[in-house]
């Protein structure tokens, strides 16, 4: 070490003077002097030869500079304790601002409310296009956005016809949504400045819920804005509510039971949407006017919002129950939505097969529904529901039965066929394990059942049906459906084609008027040789170009004319649904169902329909007559 110190000792001066430009004159400086020599006392002896050799570094850079370095070090000091102290300004002006001068609003992502934010988050342009950002995968259901554009386009002509449609892009097509990244962020709204701090919280579940402790990750949304009032902030949220739900009342919202692991939280998370699609038009339901007006004015008044006062004051609990019975698709539950869609309602449907469903979670179901909404249980019949006296009294059969041969036997000796009649009780006990009768009852109109929903049970057979679930109170309306008549089946072929004669009446009436307004002479209006769509084809054209206006066109054009694929007009329409429902069997055996997918097999030529209609009976009934389950004519 001192060996060490010598030679740097010796060695320095040289250094400095050749620093210096070896002048060694008393111009030359040593910025280094007072600043090392203030802190070497500061350092142990053996730190000498490094600050040394720091000297010499800082000598240098000094003559280099022109000045003496140690006021970059002061500079930055400066900043650095400036930044600090700056930043200390901030945090208390800004913990004041907020304890005083901000109001905010707490939005929890286990509320609808987090969602709404979210949405409308994502809608805004200046956030999305913020730096900092979160996507996600935004799957549209079939009713939402324009899908034009998601399948193959080349080559398909404008109706879509002529080549098979591709979707296989469809997922890659559909856009990422963005909305803001954890952390803060800023945005203004009609003139005001809003904070938003979007949060991940990770909270410890005792698993009082679950069964299992652990750490959940919670989101959480704080909007904030200036002054003491959170009113600006309740208003965005207003509006992003309103701006969530603006399509939904030309929407019914459809839900069913979350899964298991969902339902045990109770509240909103025992219901999830499972779709979400266009209201049913009340007049597509064809069916007699005097019951659907019935049913609609009934249910009305039980929603009106005087209703649970005047129940409320005589004690009858507010609850409304149909029963919609009839054969299959003769419209049970296409009435059951057209309701919900004229009164705006939200649809629940429940089906008591669902194997994890537990009379618990029925009730408990029928206790977290909405304030106002429909709850359908389909097919009541299926459901498979007994009276325990029923099981019971069954089982009290075997028991006799058996207590006998029990009586004269030891268990060891059971024989095969009472290890199978035991097998199968168990079995069947297992199966039942889901809703009884009872259990339905108690959820329908127990105590903790909920008052304000719409109640609609379709059945297919009334007559098997207990009479416990039927009584007033649990369903006050029945609605009876039957097999089309003639008027339904006029009725359903005018709803199917009625649109498409309403666009073939409006390009027809253009034709006329812009025929009208040619010269009387026009070959097209001479000729009558014009489409009901106004078009006319190129070969007659060009014939009737070339002079040779002929009997051959004419004949042509006969045939177009004659054509079962021609549109129809309004006018036509009603005639051609008269022949039509002409051609249906009175006596109610076909079903709207099986009119409408006949129809829906001709859906763009109502002509095809009348002519093809006649053949297509005589199969149906047929069919019906053999009971097979095979369609000879479709
Ligand atoms: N009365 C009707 N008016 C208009 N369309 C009907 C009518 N009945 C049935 N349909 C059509 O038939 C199809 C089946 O109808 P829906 O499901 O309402 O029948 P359903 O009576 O509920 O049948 P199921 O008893 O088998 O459940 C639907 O597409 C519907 O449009």
């Amino acid at each position: 070490m001192d060996l060490a110190n010598t030679l740097i000792n010796g060695a320095l001066p040289t250094f400095a003077a050749n620093d210096t430009g070896g002048a060694g004159n008393d111009t030359k400086k040593n910025f280094s002097d007072g600043i090392f020599e203030s802190i070497l006392p500061l350092f142990g002896s053996q730190f000498n030869p490094l600050f040394k050799i720091l000297m010499i570094f800082w000598n240098k850079a000094g003559l280099r500079l022109g000045f003496d370095p140690t006021i970059i070090l002061t500079i930055a000091g400066f900043f650095w304790f400036a930044n600090k102290l700056l930043r200390q300004i901030y945090g208390t002006l800004y913990g004041l601002t907020q304890q005083y001068f901000t109001a905010s609003i707490n939005i929890n992502n286990s509320d609808d409310m987090y969602h709404h934010m979210m949405k409308w988050l994502a809608s805004q342009p200046k956030l999305v296009n913020s730096r900092s950002l979160t996507a996600e995968t935004f799957s549209r259901t079939m009713w939402e956005g324009d899908d034009h554009g998601d399948f193959a386009t080349s080559g398909i002509s404008a109706d879509g016809t002529g080549i098979y449609l591709n979707f296989s892009n469809q997922e890659a097509k559909a856009p990422p949504r963005f909305t803001p990244a954890f952390g803060l962020h800023g945005f203004w709204f009609e003139g005001r400045y809003y904070r938003l701090h979007r949060k991940q919280e990770s909270l410890y579940d005792d698993g009082n819920s679950s069964g299992v402790p652990q750490f959940k990750d919670k989101e959480k949304l704080v909007i904030s804005c200036f002054g003491r009032s959170p009113e600006p902030i309740k208003k965005l949220l207003q509006l992003a509510k309103e701006q969530y739900y603006a399509d939904h009342h030309a929407k019914t919202i459809v839900k069913r039971p979350s899964p298991q692991n969902l339902r045990r939280y109770g509240g909103r998370h025992s219901w999830q949407q499972v779709a979400n699609r266009p209201v049913r038009p009340m007049d597509t339901v064809v069916l007699d006017e005097k019951q659907k007006v019935a049913v609609l004015s009934d249910m009305n008044e039980y929603l009106h919002p005087a209703t649970p006062r005047w129940y409320a004051s005589r004690g009858i609990p507010l609850r409304r129950g149909y029963l919609f019975h009839g054969p299959p698709g003769t419209g049970k539950t296409s009435l059951s939505f057209a309701l919900a869609g004229v009164f705006g309602l939200d649809i629940h449907v429940i089906s008591l097969l669902d194997p994890s469903l537990t009379e618990e979670d029925l009730s408990a179901l029928f206790s977290s529904l909405p304030r106002r909404c429909v709850v359908l249980l389909e097919d009541i019949d299926t459901a498979g529901l007994s009276r325990p006296s029923d099981s019971k009294a069954e089982d009290g059969k075997q028991t006799g039965k058996k207590g006998a041969k029990d009586s004269s036997k030891d268990k060891d000796d059971w024989s095969v066929s009472d290890l199978a009649r035991e097998l199968r009780k168990q079995g069947d006990s297992a199966d039942k394990k889901g809703i009884s009768l009872s259990g339905l009852l108690n959820a329908i109109d127990g105590v903790a059942s909920h008052e304000g929903r719409v109640l609609i049970m379709t059945t297919n057979k009334p007559e098997s049906l207990d009479e416990a679930l039927i009584r007033p109170g649990r369903v006050d309306m029945q609605v009876a459906f039957s097999n089309a008549s003639r008027q339904q089946a006029l009725e359903l072929f005018i709803r199917m084609y009625e649109a498409e004669s309403k666009i073939a009446a409006a390009l027809h009436q253009d034709a006329s008027s812009s025929v009208a307004s040619t010269a009387p002479s026009s070959p097209t209006e001479k000729d009558g040789n014009y489409l009901s769509d106004g078009s006319i084809t190129e070969v007659d054209v060009e014939e009737l170009d070339s002079g040779s206006a002929s009997h051959s066109v004419t004949s042509k054009l006969a045939s177009a004319k004659d054509d079962v694929e021609r549109p129809v007009t309004t006018d036509e329409l009603a005639d051609i649904a008269a022949d039509f429902a002409a051609n249906i069997p009175e006596g109610q055996i076909i079903s709207p169902a099986e009119i409408q997918g006949f129809l829906l097999k001709r859906k763009k030529s109502p002509r095809r329909a009348v002519l093809e209609v006649n053949n297509w009976v005589i199969a149906l009934l047929e069919q019906k007559a053999s009971k097979t389950k095979i369609l000879q004519v479709q």
